[in-house]
Protein backbone atom coordinates (compact mmCIF):
# COMPACT_ATOMS: atom_id res chain seq x y z
CA UNK A 1 0.00 0.00 0.00
CA UNK A 2 1.10 3.44 -0.82
CA UNK A 3 0.93 6.50 1.14
CA UNK A 4 -0.37 10.19 -0.05
CA UNK A 5 1.26 10.26 -3.55
CA UNK A 6 3.66 13.20 -4.05
CA UNK A 7 2.27 15.78 -6.89
CA UNK A 8 3.66 14.31 -10.40
CA UNK A 9 2.59 16.75 -12.47
CA UNK A 10 -0.26 16.54 -15.20
CA UNK A 11 -1.33 13.07 -15.68
CA UNK A 12 -5.01 13.19 -16.80
CA UNK A 13 -4.83 16.55 -19.44
CA UNK A 14 -5.35 19.68 -17.35
CA UNK A 15 -6.98 18.25 -14.20
CA UNK A 16 -3.81 16.60 -13.63
CA UNK A 17 -5.58 13.70 -11.43
CA UNK A 18 -5.69 9.77 -11.21
CA UNK A 19 -9.03 9.53 -12.50
CA UNK A 20 -10.96 9.65 -15.68
CA UNK A 21 -12.88 12.80 -16.22
CA UNK A 22 -16.05 11.05 -16.38
CA UNK A 23 -18.03 8.27 -14.93
CA UNK A 24 -19.88 5.13 -16.37
CA UNK A 25 -23.15 6.53 -16.89
CA UNK A 26 -20.72 10.06 -18.87
CA UNK A 27 -21.70 12.41 -15.67
CA UNK A 28 -18.44 14.59 -15.56
CA UNK A 29 -16.36 13.95 -12.60
CA UNK A 30 -14.90 16.31 -10.17
CA UNK A 31 -11.58 15.83 -9.40
CA UNK A 32 -10.56 13.02 -7.17
CA UNK A 33 -8.14 10.90 -5.57
CA UNK A 34 -7.31 7.77 -7.26
CA UNK A 35 -9.22 4.31 -6.85
CA UNK A 36 -8.53 3.19 -3.06
CA UNK A 37 -6.63 -0.06 -3.20
CA UNK A 38 -3.36 -0.13 -4.95
CA UNK A 39 -3.50 -4.19 -4.84
CA UNK A 40 -6.75 -6.52 -4.60
CA UNK A 41 -7.66 -8.81 -1.99
CA UNK A 42 -5.50 -9.43 1.62
CA UNK A 43 -1.60 -10.69 1.55
CA UNK A 44 -1.46 -12.03 5.32
CA UNK A 45 -3.89 -12.90 7.86
CA UNK A 46 -6.25 -10.82 9.29
CA UNK A 47 -5.08 -10.08 12.18
CA UNK A 48 -2.02 -8.90 11.20
CA UNK A 49 -3.23 -6.78 8.13
CA UNK A 50 -5.62 -4.81 10.90
CA UNK A 51 -2.24 -3.09 11.81
CA UNK A 52 0.44 -3.74 9.14
CA UNK A 53 0.27 -0.50 6.85
CA UNK A 54 3.09 0.83 4.49
CA UNK A 55 3.08 4.41 5.01
CA UNK A 56 5.57 6.29 3.14
CA UNK A 57 5.50 9.83 4.72
CA UNK A 58 7.93 11.84 3.55
CA UNK A 59 9.19 12.06 7.76
CA UNK A 60 9.12 8.48 8.40
CA UNK A 61 5.81 9.16 10.16
CA UNK A 62 4.33 5.75 12.06
CA UNK A 63 1.55 7.11 12.53
CA UNK A 64 -0.63 8.70 9.33
CA UNK A 65 -0.64 12.57 9.41
CA UNK A 66 -3.90 14.37 9.75
CA UNK A 67 -4.33 16.68 6.56
CA UNK A 68 -6.60 19.19 8.17
CA UNK A 69 -6.35 21.13 5.07
CA UNK A 70 -9.66 22.04 3.68
CA UNK A 71 -8.25 23.39 0.26
CA UNK A 72 -4.53 21.99 -1.96
CA UNK A 73 -2.65 24.11 -3.93
CA UNK A 74 -2.56 23.87 -7.68
CA UNK A 75 -0.84 24.76 -10.50
CA UNK A 76 -1.59 27.87 -12.48
CA UNK A 77 -3.35 25.60 -15.03
CA UNK A 78 -5.78 24.25 -12.17
CA UNK A 79 -3.95 21.14 -12.12
CA UNK A 80 -0.45 19.40 -10.54
CA UNK A 81 -1.99 17.55 -7.14
CA UNK A 82 -4.10 14.74 -6.61
CA UNK A 83 -5.77 16.56 -4.18
CA UNK A 84 -7.54 19.92 -5.01
CA UNK A 85 -10.55 19.45 -1.63
CA UNK A 86 -10.49 17.99 0.85
CA UNK A 87 -15.03 16.86 -0.30
CA UNK A 88 -13.15 15.65 -2.98
CA UNK A 89 -10.30 13.58 -1.22
CA UNK A 90 -7.57 13.91 1.67
CA UNK A 91 -4.58 11.80 1.48
CA UNK A 92 -5.65 11.12 5.34
CA UNK A 93 -8.99 9.95 4.05
CA UNK A 94 -7.10 7.80 1.10
CA UNK A 95 -4.95 6.42 3.50
CA UNK A 96 -7.52 5.25 5.38
CA UNK A 97 -9.95 3.75 2.57
CA UNK A 98 -6.72 2.09 0.86
CA UNK A 99 -5.95 0.32 4.37
CA UNK A 100 -10.13 -0.85 4.55
CA UNK A 101 -9.53 -2.00 1.38
CA UNK A 102 -7.32 -4.74 2.31
CA UNK A 103 -9.29 -5.99 5.32
CA UNK A 104 -12.87 -5.90 3.50
CA UNK A 105 -11.83 -7.70 0.55
CA UNK A 106 -12.65 -4.71 -1.56
CA UNK A 107 -10.86 -3.27 -4.35
CA UNK A 108 -12.30 -0.13 -3.61
CA UNK A 109 -13.40 0.87 0.05
CA UNK A 110 -14.78 4.72 0.62
CA UNK A 111 -15.41 6.16 4.27
CA UNK A 112 -18.03 8.78 5.03
CA UNK A 113 -19.87 10.78 8.15
CA UNK A 114 -21.77 7.73 9.19
CA UNK A 115 -23.11 4.50 8.84
CA UNK A 116 -26.11 6.15 7.95
CA UNK A 117 -24.66 7.95 5.38
CA UNK A 118 -23.77 5.05 3.93
CA UNK A 119 -26.65 3.23 3.16
CA UNK A 120 -27.89 6.75 1.89
CA UNK A 121 -25.20 6.65 -0.94
CA UNK A 122 -26.51 3.06 -1.74
CA UNK A 123 -30.00 3.88 -2.05
CA UNK A 124 -29.40 7.37 -4.36
CA UNK A 125 -28.60 3.94 -6.83
CA UNK A 126 -32.34 3.71 -6.94
CA UNK A 127 -34.63 5.22 -9.07
CA UNK A 128 -38.52 5.50 -8.83
CA UNK A 129 -40.61 2.33 -9.07
CA UNK A 130 -37.13 0.51 -8.19
CA UNK A 131 -37.85 -2.72 -5.87
CA UNK A 132 -35.64 -3.31 -2.45
CA UNK A 133 -36.03 -6.68 -0.97
CA UNK A 134 -34.87 -6.73 2.52
CA UNK A 135 -35.36 -8.45 5.70
CA UNK A 136 -38.10 -8.24 8.29
CA UNK A 137 -35.64 -7.24 11.51
CA UNK A 138 -33.28 -4.67 10.31
CA UNK A 139 -31.40 -1.68 12.52
CA UNK A 140 -34.14 1.21 13.42
CA UNK A 141 -32.50 3.50 11.08
CA UNK A 142 -32.08 1.11 8.29
CA UNK A 143 -36.28 0.71 8.44
CA UNK A 144 -36.74 4.50 8.94
CA UNK A 145 -34.54 5.30 5.85
CA UNK A 146 -35.94 2.70 3.64
CA UNK A 147 -39.43 3.96 4.72
CA UNK A 148 -38.49 7.25 3.88
CA UNK A 149 -37.47 6.21 0.30
CA UNK A 150 -40.86 4.19 -0.07
CA UNK A 151 -43.00 7.08 1.33
CA UNK A 152 -41.41 10.05 -1.10
CA UNK A 153 -39.62 8.40 -3.69
CA UNK A 154 -41.53 5.86 -5.01
CA UNK A 155 -39.07 2.73 -4.19
CA UNK A 156 -41.17 -0.56 -3.48
CA UNK A 157 -39.48 -2.34 -0.30
CA UNK A 158 -40.26 -5.82 0.54
CA UNK A 159 -39.77 -6.85 4.09
CA UNK A 160 -39.45 -10.68 3.97
CA UNK A 161 -38.05 -13.15 6.40
CA UNK A 162 -34.51 -13.57 5.31
CA UNK A 163 -33.99 -16.48 7.15
CA UNK A 164 -36.53 -18.21 5.16
CA UNK A 165 -34.79 -18.52 1.55
CA UNK A 166 -38.08 -19.00 -0.14
CA UNK A 167 -39.95 -16.07 1.45
CA UNK A 168 -36.78 -14.13 -0.16
CA UNK A 169 -37.08 -15.92 -3.58
CA UNK A 170 -40.88 -15.42 -3.85
CA UNK A 171 -40.05 -11.59 -4.28
CA UNK A 172 -37.35 -11.51 -6.12
CA UNK A 173 -38.06 -10.30 -9.56
CA UNK A 174 -36.49 -8.15 -12.71
CA UNK A 175 -37.81 -5.44 -10.88
CA UNK A 176 -35.51 -6.09 -7.45
CA UNK A 177 -32.68 -3.24 -7.70
CA UNK A 178 -31.56 -4.06 -4.62
CA UNK A 179 -31.13 -6.88 -1.97
CA UNK A 180 -30.31 -5.42 1.50
CA UNK A 181 -28.86 -7.94 4.38
CA UNK A 182 -28.06 -7.75 7.84
CA UNK A 183 -26.65 -11.10 9.05
CA UNK A 184 -27.00 -11.21 11.93
CA UNK A 185 -29.60 -9.05 12.44
CA UNK A 186 -29.68 -6.16 14.99
CA UNK A 187 -31.51 -6.95 17.20
CA UNK A 188 -33.18 -10.37 17.08
CA UNK A 189 -29.55 -11.89 15.48
CA UNK A 190 -31.25 -13.06 12.81
CA UNK A 191 -28.97 -15.30 10.26
CA UNK A 192 -29.50 -15.27 6.25
CA UNK A 193 -27.49 -17.08 3.78
CA UNK A 194 -25.48 -14.22 2.28
CA UNK A 195 -24.22 -16.69 -0.53
CA UNK A 196 -27.76 -18.41 -1.82
CA UNK A 197 -29.54 -15.20 -1.35
CA UNK A 198 -26.94 -13.37 -3.47
CA UNK A 199 -27.12 -15.73 -6.41
CA UNK A 200 -30.94 -15.73 -6.21
CA UNK A 201 -31.03 -11.73 -6.56
CA UNK A 202 -28.91 -11.89 -9.59
CA UNK A 203 -30.30 -14.68 -11.35
CA UNK A 204 -33.63 -12.80 -10.85
CA UNK A 205 -31.89 -9.40 -12.43
CA UNK A 206 -28.11 -9.59 -12.96
CA UNK A 207 -28.30 -5.82 -12.67
CA UNK A 208 -29.62 -6.22 -9.13
CA UNK A 209 -27.16 -4.66 -6.17
CA UNK A 210 -26.79 -7.34 -2.97
CA UNK A 211 -25.89 -4.57 -0.18
CA UNK A 212 -24.76 -6.04 3.44
CA UNK A 213 -24.46 -4.36 6.04
CA UNK A 214 -21.61 -6.02 7.92
CA UNK A 215 -21.99 -3.91 11.21
CA UNK A 216 -22.45 -6.78 13.79
CA UNK A 217 -19.46 -8.93 12.67
CA UNK A 218 -17.01 -6.22 11.38
CA UNK A 219 -14.38 -7.43 8.05
CA UNK A 220 -12.22 -9.31 11.26
CA UNK A 221 -15.50 -12.38 11.17
CA UNK A 222 -17.35 -11.96 8.37
CA UNK A 223 -16.73 -10.40 4.65
CA UNK A 224 -19.55 -10.34 2.49
CA UNK A 225 -17.85 -9.25 -0.67
CA UNK A 226 -16.45 -12.72 -0.21
CA UNK A 227 -20.11 -14.61 -0.23
CA UNK A 228 -21.45 -12.68 -3.69
CA UNK A 229 -22.18 -9.20 -2.38
CA UNK A 230 -21.72 -6.51 -4.38
CA UNK A 231 -21.43 -3.55 -1.58
CA UNK A 232 -20.16 -4.55 2.26
CA UNK A 233 -20.86 -1.73 4.51
CA UNK A 234 -21.16 -0.95 7.90
CA UNK A 235 -21.30 1.54 10.61
CA UNK A 236 -17.80 2.41 11.57
CA UNK A 237 -19.00 4.14 14.44
CA UNK A 238 -18.83 0.17 16.04
CA UNK A 239 -16.37 -2.39 16.12
CA UNK A 240 -13.84 -0.52 13.26
CA UNK A 241 -13.60 2.21 15.82
CA UNK A 242 -14.35 0.39 18.54
CA UNK A 243 -14.23 3.38 21.61
CA UNK A 244 -17.39 5.61 20.52
CA UNK A 245 -15.83 8.98 19.56
CA UNK A 246 -16.18 8.58 16.45
CA UNK A 247 -19.27 8.27 13.84
CA UNK A 248 -18.09 7.15 10.74
CA UNK A 249 -19.64 4.50 8.01
CA UNK A 250 -17.54 2.53 5.18
CA UNK A 251 -18.74 1.23 2.01
CA UNK A 252 -16.45 -1.26 0.24
CA UNK A 253 -17.04 -3.27 -3.76
CA UNK A 254 -14.85 -5.35 -5.77
CA UNK A 255 -16.45 -3.27 -8.86
CA UNK A 256 -14.93 -0.64 -9.96
CA UNK A 257 -17.72 0.93 -11.94
CA UNK A 258 -19.90 0.63 -9.24
CA UNK A 259 -17.47 2.63 -6.70
CA UNK A 260 -17.03 5.20 -8.75
CA UNK A 261 -20.95 5.45 -8.76
CA UNK A 262 -20.83 5.69 -4.68
CA UNK A 263 -18.11 8.06 -4.77
CA UNK A 264 -20.04 10.20 -7.23
CA UNK A 265 -22.88 10.49 -4.18
CA UNK A 266 -20.57 10.58 -1.79
CA UNK A 267 -18.64 13.65 -3.38
CA UNK A 268 -21.77 15.23 -4.85
CA UNK A 269 -23.26 15.19 -1.67
CA UNK A 270 -20.16 16.58 0.98
CA UNK A 271 -20.73 13.03 2.85
CA UNK A 272 -16.86 12.14 3.08
CA UNK A 273 -15.09 11.28 6.08
CA UNK A 274 -13.07 14.05 7.60
CA UNK A 275 -9.26 14.14 7.75
CA UNK A 276 -9.69 14.12 12.23
CA UNK A 277 -12.36 11.01 12.15
CA UNK A 278 -10.31 9.22 9.00
CA UNK A 279 -7.28 9.35 11.61
CA UNK A 280 -9.55 8.26 14.38
CA UNK A 281 -10.82 5.64 12.49
CA UNK A 282 -7.31 4.37 11.37
CA UNK A 283 -6.09 4.23 14.89
CA UNK A 284 -8.89 1.83 16.31
CA UNK A 285 -9.08 -0.61 13.70
CA UNK A 286 -5.58 -1.42 14.83
CA UNK A 287 -7.02 -2.80 17.95
CA UNK A 288 -9.99 -4.35 16.30
CA UNK A 289 -8.91 -8.23 16.54
CA UNK A 290 -7.84 -8.01 20.11
CA UNK A 291 -10.81 -6.23 21.19
CA UNK A 292 -12.96 -8.32 18.74
CA UNK A 293 -11.28 -11.36 20.58
CA UNK A 294 -11.92 -10.63 24.03
CA UNK A 295 -15.63 -9.17 23.35
CA UNK A 296 -17.08 -12.29 21.64
CA UNK A 297 -15.35 -14.30 24.07
CA UNK A 298 -16.74 -12.30 27.67
CA UNK A 299 -20.26 -12.70 25.25
CA UNK A 300 -20.14 -16.50 24.83
CA UNK A 301 -19.45 -16.30 28.54
CA UNK A 302 -22.68 -14.25 29.41
CA UNK A 303 -24.48 -16.30 26.73
CA UNK A 304 -24.08 -19.43 28.34
CA UNK A 305 -24.49 -17.98 31.78
CA UNK A 306 -27.86 -16.71 30.67
CA UNK A 307 -28.85 -19.78 28.93
CA UNK A 308 -28.02 -22.03 31.84
CA UNK A 309 -30.60 -20.36 33.97
CA UNK A 310 -33.26 -20.62 31.57
CA UNK A 311 -33.30 -17.70 29.41
CA UNK A 312 -34.52 -17.73 25.77
CA UNK A 313 -31.10 -15.77 23.99
CA UNK A 314 -30.22 -15.15 20.76
CA UNK A 315 -26.59 -15.55 20.13
CA UNK A 316 -24.99 -17.61 17.34
CA UNK A 317 -21.99 -19.01 19.35
CA UNK A 318 -24.80 -21.18 21.31
CA UNK A 319 -25.62 -24.15 19.61
CA UNK A 320 -29.16 -23.76 20.30
CA UNK A 321 -29.67 -20.61 17.93
CA UNK A 322 -31.53 -22.08 14.46
CA UNK A 323 -28.94 -20.82 12.13
CA UNK A 324 -26.26 -22.20 14.31
CA UNK A 325 -24.55 -24.61 11.30
CA UNK A 326 -24.91 -21.48 8.05
CA UNK A 327 -23.09 -18.54 10.95
CA UNK A 328 -20.32 -20.93 11.09
CA UNK A 329 -20.68 -21.82 7.48
CA UNK A 330 -20.11 -17.85 6.33
CA UNK A 331 -18.30 -16.33 9.64
CA UNK A 332 -15.40 -16.67 11.63
CA UNK A 333 -16.85 -15.57 14.75
CA UNK A 334 -20.49 -15.37 16.58
CA UNK A 335 -19.75 -11.35 17.26
CA UNK A 336 -20.53 -10.08 20.54
CA UNK A 337 -23.69 -8.41 20.67
CA UNK A 338 -26.98 -10.76 21.82
CA UNK A 339 -30.37 -10.60 23.24
CA UNK A 340 -32.72 -12.19 25.18
CA UNK A 341 -36.14 -12.00 26.63
CA UNK A 342 -37.86 -12.20 30.27
CA UNK A 343 -41.30 -12.69 28.72
CA UNK A 344 -42.27 -9.37 31.02
CA UNK A 345 -41.56 -5.96 30.06
CA UNK A 346 -41.53 -4.42 33.58
CA UNK A 347 -38.76 -7.03 34.27
CA UNK A 348 -36.85 -6.16 31.61
CA UNK A 349 -36.83 -2.39 32.55
CA UNK A 350 -35.88 -3.19 36.54
CA UNK A 351 -32.96 -5.62 35.17
CA UNK A 352 -31.82 -2.59 33.36
CA UNK A 353 -32.01 -0.08 35.38
CA UNK A 354 -30.19 -2.54 37.66
CA UNK A 355 -27.13 -3.21 36.63
CA UNK A 356 -23.89 -1.10 37.83
CA UNK A 357 -21.15 -2.41 34.77
CA UNK A 358 -23.49 -2.18 31.70
CA UNK A 359 -24.25 1.19 30.64
CA UNK A 360 -27.52 1.68 29.73
CA UNK A 361 -27.12 2.89 25.79
CA UNK A 362 -27.57 2.88 22.15
CA UNK A 363 -24.66 2.15 19.90
CA UNK A 364 -22.51 -1.70 20.23
CA UNK A 365 -18.89 -2.23 19.24
CA UNK A 366 -17.82 -0.27 21.85
CA UNK A 367 -15.39 -1.50 24.43
CA UNK A 368 -17.32 -1.46 27.34
CA UNK A 369 -20.28 -2.90 27.79
CA UNK A 370 -23.79 -1.57 26.86
CA UNK A 371 -27.63 -2.72 27.83
CA UNK A 372 -30.50 -1.43 26.15
CA UNK A 373 -34.27 -2.32 25.45
CA UNK A 374 -34.45 -1.88 21.57
CA UNK A 375 -38.17 -1.37 21.46
CA UNK A 376 -37.96 1.85 23.58
CA UNK A 377 -34.39 2.97 22.39
CA UNK A 378 -32.40 1.71 18.87
CA UNK A 379 -35.65 0.26 17.40
CA UNK A 380 -37.98 3.05 18.86
CA UNK A 381 -38.55 4.18 14.89
CA UNK A 382 -40.80 1.38 14.03
CA UNK A 383 -44.07 1.95 15.28
CA UNK A 384 -45.59 -0.44 17.84
CA UNK A 385 -47.62 -2.20 15.43
CA UNK A 386 -44.78 -3.20 12.83
CA UNK A 387 -42.44 -4.47 15.90
CA UNK A 388 -45.12 -7.05 17.37
CA UNK A 389 -45.75 -8.15 13.81
CA UNK A 390 -42.21 -8.49 13.45
CA UNK A 391 -41.83 -10.40 17.06
CA UNK A 392 -39.86 -7.41 18.01
CA UNK A 393 -41.59 -7.87 21.47
CA UNK A 394 -41.01 -5.04 23.95
CA UNK A 395 -39.32 -7.16 26.78
CA UNK A 396 -36.44 -7.67 24.59
CA UNK A 397 -32.77 -6.85 26.46
CA UNK A 398 -30.02 -6.05 24.05
CA UNK A 399 -26.39 -6.57 25.48
CA UNK A 400 -23.34 -5.47 23.72
CA UNK A 401 -20.81 -6.91 25.42
CA UNK A 402 -16.84 -4.95 26.12
CA UNK A 403 -13.85 -5.95 26.87
CA UNK A 404 -14.18 -6.08 30.89
CA UNK A 405 -13.80 -9.01 33.07
CA UNK A 406 -15.98 -11.37 32.27
CA UNK A 407 -16.73 -12.58 35.91
CA UNK A 408 -17.70 -8.83 37.36
CA UNK A 409 -20.10 -8.52 34.15
CA UNK A 410 -21.78 -11.45 35.16
CA UNK A 411 -22.12 -10.89 38.53
CA UNK A 412 -23.17 -7.69 37.85
CA UNK A 413 -26.14 -9.26 35.50
CA UNK A 414 -26.61 -12.06 37.65
CA UNK A 415 -27.54 -9.18 40.61
CA UNK A 416 -29.57 -7.29 38.82
CA UNK A 417 -31.94 -10.31 37.16
CA UNK A 418 -32.39 -11.30 41.01
CA UNK A 419 -33.33 -8.12 42.24
CA UNK A 420 -35.45 -7.44 39.58
CA UNK A 421 -37.60 -10.68 40.01
CA UNK A 422 -36.56 -12.35 36.75
CA UNK A 423 -35.23 -15.32 38.49
CA UNK A 424 -36.88 -18.28 40.69
CA UNK A 425 -34.38 -18.34 43.41
CA UNK A 426 -34.01 -21.94 44.52
CA UNK A 427 -31.45 -22.76 47.36
CA UNK A 428 -28.07 -23.15 45.35
CA UNK A 429 -29.82 -22.11 41.86
CA UNK A 430 -31.66 -19.51 40.02
CA UNK A 431 -33.72 -19.99 36.97
CA UNK A 432 -35.76 -18.03 34.38
CA UNK A 433 -39.06 -18.02 35.16
CA UNK A 434 -41.05 -19.44 32.42
CA UNK A 435 -41.94 -17.55 29.13
CA UNK A 436 -44.86 -20.18 29.14
CA UNK A 437 -47.50 -17.35 29.64
CA UNK A 438 -45.52 -14.73 27.68
CA UNK A 439 -48.19 -13.27 25.04
CA UNK A 440 -45.77 -12.85 22.44
CA UNK A 441 -45.07 -8.81 23.59
CA UNK A 442 -43.89 -9.12 26.68
CA UNK A 443 -46.76 -8.75 28.67
CA UNK A 444 -46.54 -12.12 29.96
CA UNK A 445 -46.78 -13.47 33.41
CA UNK A 446 -46.65 -9.91 35.41
CA UNK A 447 -47.78 -11.01 38.56
CA UNK A 448 -45.47 -13.73 39.13
CA UNK A 449 -42.62 -11.67 38.41
CA UNK A 450 -44.07 -8.90 40.09
CA UNK A 451 -44.79 -11.27 43.17
CA UNK A 452 -41.33 -12.69 43.17
CA UNK A 453 -39.53 -9.44 43.06
CA UNK A 454 -41.60 -8.46 46.39
CA UNK A 455 -40.32 -11.66 48.23
CA UNK A 456 -36.43 -10.55 47.42
C1 LIG B 1 -26.73 -2.55 11.98
C2 LIG B 1 -26.56 -1.06 11.89
N1 LIG B 1 -26.36 -0.50 10.69
C3 LIG B 1 -26.22 0.83 10.56
C4 LIG B 1 -26.27 1.67 11.64
C5 LIG B 1 -26.11 3.15 11.42
O1 LIG B 1 -24.85 3.56 11.85
P1 LIG B 1 -24.51 5.04 12.37
O2 LIG B 1 -25.11 5.19 13.72
O3 LIG B 1 -23.04 5.08 12.34
O4 LIG B 1 -25.15 5.96 11.41
C6 LIG B 1 -26.46 1.12 12.92
C7 LIG B 1 -26.52 1.95 14.15
O5 LIG B 1 -26.63 3.11 14.21
C8 LIG B 1 -26.63 -0.27 13.03
O6 LIG B 1 -26.86 -0.83 14.20
N1 LIG C 1 -31.70 8.02 18.18
C1 LIG C 1 -30.98 7.20 17.26
C2 LIG C 1 -30.79 5.83 17.81
C3 LIG C 1 -29.50 5.24 17.37
S1 LIG C 1 -29.39 3.48 17.59
C4 LIG C 1 -27.69 3.17 17.35
C5 LIG C 1 -27.32 1.78 17.01
N2 LIG C 1 -27.54 1.44 15.65
C6 LIG C 1 -27.95 0.73 17.85
O1 LIG C 1 -28.54 -0.23 17.31
O2 LIG C 1 -27.84 0.81 19.07
C7 LIG C 1 -31.76 7.13 15.97
O3 LIG C 1 -32.96 7.38 15.98
O4 LIG C 1 -31.19 6.84 14.94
Amino acid sequence: MSGPQKPTGPINGHLGKAVQASDLDGNDLPPSPAPSSPHPGRRYNIATELVYTEGHDQYGASSTPIYQSATFYQNPNGGGNEYDYTRSGNPTRTQLERHLAKIMSATRCLAVTSGMGALDVITRLLRPGDEVVTGDDLYGGTNRLLKFLATNNGIVVHHVDTTHPPAVHRVLSSKTAMLLLESPTNPLIKICDIRDLSEAAHAANPKCVVAVDNTMLSPMLQNPLDLGADISYESATKYLSGHHDVMAGVLAVQDAGLGEKLYFSINSTGCGLSPQDSWLLLRGIKTLGVRMNQQQQNCQRVAEFLETHGFKVRYPGLKSHPQYDLHWRQARGAGAVLSFSTGNTAVSERIVGGVKIWAISVSFGCVNSLISMPCRMSHASIDEATRKERGLTEDLIRLCVGIEDADDLIDDLQRALVQAGAVNVTPGDFQAFSNDNDNGNGEGSSREHTARQTQI
